[in-house]
């Protein structure tokens, strides 16, 4: 199992016991199914055919394999987009490799080429692997691997090149320290030795222009709306009476806006979450017993409550998130599950956006996820509490789910919620927000500059969360559509290479408040939140004009 190791690690999958289990149905029905033999014996017959016109091209191959060569060349052919257009590739594909393997050393490497052909397009490629570790010559198997490594290694080390797509007229980019921009200042005094990764542009854009758009990961609703059918539960957006959609009895009395919304929603996390599905340990659906129904219910509803009464958003998008990555699992193993219906093409949401066109390479939900970075949070009693209600949701639609929930991870994944989630708030946001409890060290703050207090909802986004703070910010986001899609638009004319910032608080005074009052709570907010402190060039001219003009902020300084 060496080998495999190196591939999970570099990948990042999580293994859980129902896939072992599906990987040996798999190997079951392929031995014993009689249509599935049918199927494969009638690709052999082809692939014979094949193999005869192909055999001297075959022999010529150097035996030194050159394997990044072979991978490139495979990543240029097409691959088929219809379910059935895959299956006959898959099957066509394995059993031209299988008969290859018959045909001895010398055709190794057309035959892992075969495997590795029939790996792009299977939906459970780690599941795949360990079909072939059992099933392909010891040669061959070596050489699928090593191309998997190799595709893997360069998927990863290649997000930064294909991400964010062309389209967004953006870039992801390590700047150093030094550069002379704002931020660039702050940053200096704050990490010294490292470099940032910074969003920058890579076309000019005029002031007001949009420079990108961009559809949430995850979403949540603020709590106070929650439940009261205002608001759409997964765009966010206001409700009208004749458009709103009320699943009955939802534990977090969850509503939406269109059929597209819930469907959205319900197979990204929600049914996984909140709706009735029981799934059996292959993650097929079970007949539920009546104790089950129950039991869910009510593991449901102690968490829904934990939710509201928390008054925190991190829990409701965490679960949301965890909930996601799991389903795109399911969905793998059991493409029909009742759980994970795949989302419908034409919506923004689907699981591989980002895919990289040039190379072949996709990214999925998981990759996006595992690059942000985030906020080191302490770990809490009230954590605890979460995470096992979560545990419990999560195990009374299947058993075994709770594995999901370690306490580490769970809390790396909060950090990253916490660390780059942007306030959605339409026109400037709402005044009706009622006010956060408690101390302000626990409020949950997120980036937004018409301030945390004033928004609809919370989103988190794959690339605007790469956007720095500035107080002068060259950019803002925007909600133009009602939703939580976030525009980025231009405050000011913007040069192609310059770093894109937006304000992560309010950093203009509103009324009757004074420079020095806002000053002080944008840097204590800055400082809280996430843990720098600004020097950029308007909290220094303030400073130093508020010592010579602004007897308060003569205090301010001197504190
Ligand atoms: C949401 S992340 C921004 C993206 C981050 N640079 C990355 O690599 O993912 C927020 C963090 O970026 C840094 N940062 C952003 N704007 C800053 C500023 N004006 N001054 C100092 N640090 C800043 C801080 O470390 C802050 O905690």
């Amino acid at each position: 199992m060496a080998r495999f190791s190196t591939v999970f690690a570099i990948a990042g999958f999580t293994v859980f016991a129902s896939l072992a289990a599906y990987a040996a149905y798999f190997d079951y029905k392929r031995r014993s199914d009689p249509s599935f033999r049918k199927k494969l014996k009638k690709q052999h017959k082809r692939v014979d055919k094949y193999i005869k016109l192909d055999a001297s091209s075959s022999q010529s191959q150097a035996p030194a394999h050159d394997l990044k060569a072979a991978l490139a060349q495979i990543r240029l052919e097409p691959v088929p987009q219809t379910v059935e257009a895959r299956e006959k590739y898959f099957l066509e594909s394995v059993a031209l490799g299988e008969q290859l393997c018959a045909r001895g050393p010398l055709f190794d490497l057309p035959a892992a080429l075969a495997f590795y052909r029939a790996l792009r397009v299977y939906p459970a490629p780690v599941e795949l692997i360990m079909i072939y570790q059992k099933t392909v010559p010891d040669a061959v198997f070596k050489i699928v691997m090593e191309l998997t490594n190799h595709d893997v290694k360069e998927r990863a080390e290649g997000y930064y090149d294909h991400w964010p797509p062309a389209s967004m007229n953006v870039a992801v980019k390590e700047l150093p320290l030094k550069q002379d921009s704002t931020v660039a200042q702050s940053l200096e005094a704050h990490k010294p030795d490292l470099l940032r990764r910074a969003l920058v542009a890579k076309k000019d854009f005029a002031a007001g222009e949009l420079i990108y758009q961009e559809q949430p990961m995850a979403t949540a609703l603020d709590l106070d709306l929650e439940g009261k059918g205002t608001h759409c539960s997964y765009c966010l957006r206001k409700l009208e009476a004749f458009m709103s959609i009320r699943p009955p009895n939802d534990p977090l009395g969850s509503t939406f806006c269109s059929k597209a919304c819930q469907l959205s929603c319900t197979s990204q996390s929600h049914n996984l979450l909140f709706g009735n599905a029981v799934l059996a340990a292959d993650a097929t659906t079970k007949m539920p017993i009546p104790e089950d129904v129950t039991k869910r219910r009510d593991v449901q509803i102690s968490f829904a409550e934990y939710i509201k009464d928390s008054g925190k958003l991190s829990p409701l998008l965490v679960a949301r998130c965890v909930a996601r990555m799991i389903s795109n699992e399911i969905v793998k193993i059991v493409p029909g599950s009742p759980v994970s219906p795949p989302p419908p093409s034409d919506l923004p949401e689907a699981d591989t956006v980002g895919s990289a066109a040039s190379s072949g390479a996709e990214y999925t939900f998981y990759d996006h996820m595992e690059r942000l970075r985030f906020l080191e949070v302490p770990p809490t009693p009230a954590e605890d509490t979460e995470m096992e209600l979560l545990r419990n949701v999560l195990n009374s639609a299947m058993a075994g789910l709770d594995d999901f929930i370690q306490d580490e991870r769970y809390r790396v994944l909060k950090g990253k919620i916490l660390y780059n989630a942007i306030g959605v708030s339409f026109g400037g946001g709402r005044l009706d927000k009622p006010k956060s409890g408690g101390r302000f060290e626990k409020w949950e703050l997120t980036r937004t500059p018409y301030g945390t207090s004033r928004q609809t909802g919370t989103g988190v986004y794959r690339v605007s969360s790469y956007l720095a703070h500035s107080c002068t910010p060259s950019a803002r986001p925007s909600f133009p559509k009602g939703t939580a899609e976030l525009h980025l638009v231009a405050n000011r004319p913007i040069k192609a290479g310059e770093e894109l910032t937006i304000s992560y608080v309010r950093s203009t005074p509103t009324e009757g408040e004074s420079v020095a009052e806002n000053r002080r709570i944008r840097r204590q907010e800055l400082a809280r939140g996430w843990r720098f402190a600004c020097e950029c060039t308007k909290c220094i001219a303030e400073a130093t004009e508020g010592a010579s003009a602004d007897p308060e902020t003569k205090v301010l300084k001197s504190k």
